[in-house]
């Protein structure tokens, strides 16, 4: 069993990771927020932590000395990072540091969550070998607190990942639990036709890192479903399986939907790397979204 703490505990892949890991390891979760989401038990111990307070981050992290730290602690909100440049650069690059920092001494295994949007979507599928071009606050400073994990000296894991989906508590809609709640509302949605990805489902995205972790597995990884489909026929997919009106999902372009920051066409990734470093492959979306509705059920009651 090892110390693992997770920071950005309460979002939507902090909750998955705890889920996976606590039965495994002893954990520490971290968030922003002054409660954890995910159910605190004997299990796991939450702390409150803004990493962008360094003294408390190096606090934290030196009392703990985990073996492993993971971080998915960020300014998610793609847009919002247009307007709030200063906050995007404080919590996903000046955090960063703080954390690789506070890691210095006691030489944890430290885990880094990125994203697609290190790429400018002009020549996707990408794999890990190919050139980020990032466009957009959001997308620069992903890259940028890449880097600073690169550098660090530490024994890394930077999982760029991208569009998860899946089921926790209080955090903000994923695209999937978005889709399912505007059409059991009979409410139409137009979708992006032109925006192509391979979506995550966050349990896979957890079984990937521990698959990684067991077999030691460092560097840089797509951390991603295998399979390359774009928003549009993402939400139909969700649609069927949910059994829900897919003639409420009306196509459109990118240009109509007028977003404030720039989003790739096509950051697919390519997932070789991670199938053959962890000897495991991501669910079918189809499987991920069936897996994804018991999971709803249980919740559900
Ligand atoms: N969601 C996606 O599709 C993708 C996500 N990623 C990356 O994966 C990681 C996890 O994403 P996801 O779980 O979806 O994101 P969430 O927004 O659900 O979770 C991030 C968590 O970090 C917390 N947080 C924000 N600022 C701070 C801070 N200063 N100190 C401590 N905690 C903070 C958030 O709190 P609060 O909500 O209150 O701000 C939230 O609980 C991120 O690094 C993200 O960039 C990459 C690609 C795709
Ligand atoms: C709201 C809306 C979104 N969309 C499409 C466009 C958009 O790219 C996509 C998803 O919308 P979001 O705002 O959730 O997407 P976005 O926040 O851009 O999603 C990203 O999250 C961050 C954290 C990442 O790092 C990325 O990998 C990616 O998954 O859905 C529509 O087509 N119609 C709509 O009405």
């Amino acid at each position: 069993m090892a110390s693992l703490i997770v920071v950005g505990a309460n979002g939507l892949l902090g909750q998955n990771l705890i889920k996976r890991f606590r039965k495994k390891h002893q954990i520490f979760a971290a968030s922003v927020e002054e409660q954890p989401f995910f159910p605190a038990d004997h299990v796991y111990s939450y702390t409150q932590l803004d990493i962008t307070n360094r003294v408390a981050v190096i606090d934290f992290l030196q009392t703990i000395k985990p073996d492993i730290v993971i971080n998915t602690a960020a300014f998610t909100n793609v847009d919002a990072c247009e307007e709030q440049p200063e906050h995007c650069w404080s919590v996903n690059v000046r955090g960063v540091e703080y954390l690789v920092d506070a890691s210095r001494s006691f030489n944890p295994i430290f885990i880094h969550v990125s994203t697609d949007y290190v790429f400018d979507g002009e020549n996707g599928p990408y794999s890990e070998e190919d050139e980020p071009n990032p466009r957009g606050n959001y997308a620069r400073s992903k890259l940028a607190a890449e880097h600073v994990v690169e550098n660090s000296n530490l024994e890394y894991i930077i999982a760029r990942t991208q569009v998860l989906f899946g089921v926790a508590n209080g955090v903000r809609h994923n695209f999937v639990t978005w889709v399912i709640e505007q059409l059991t509302n009979n409410k139409k949605i137009r979708i992006v036709d032109d925006q192509i990805g391979t979506p995550t489902y966050a349990p896979d995205f957890c079984e990937a890192i521990d698959r990684l972790l067991e077999r030691e597995a460092f560097g840089l990884f797509h951390v991603s479903g295998a399979e390359i489909i774009s928003r549009y026929d993402f939400a139909v997919k969700i649609a069927q399986v949910f059994e829900l009106d897919a003639s409420l999902i009306e196509r459109i372009t990118s240009k109509e939907l007028k977003q404030k920051a720039p989003r790739p066409m096509n950051s697919a990734f390519k997932v070789y790397k991670l199938i053959n470093y962890s000897g495991w492959e991501p669910h079918s979306l189809d499987e991920a979204l069936k897996l994804m509705k018991k999971e709803l059920a249980v919740v559900d009651g």
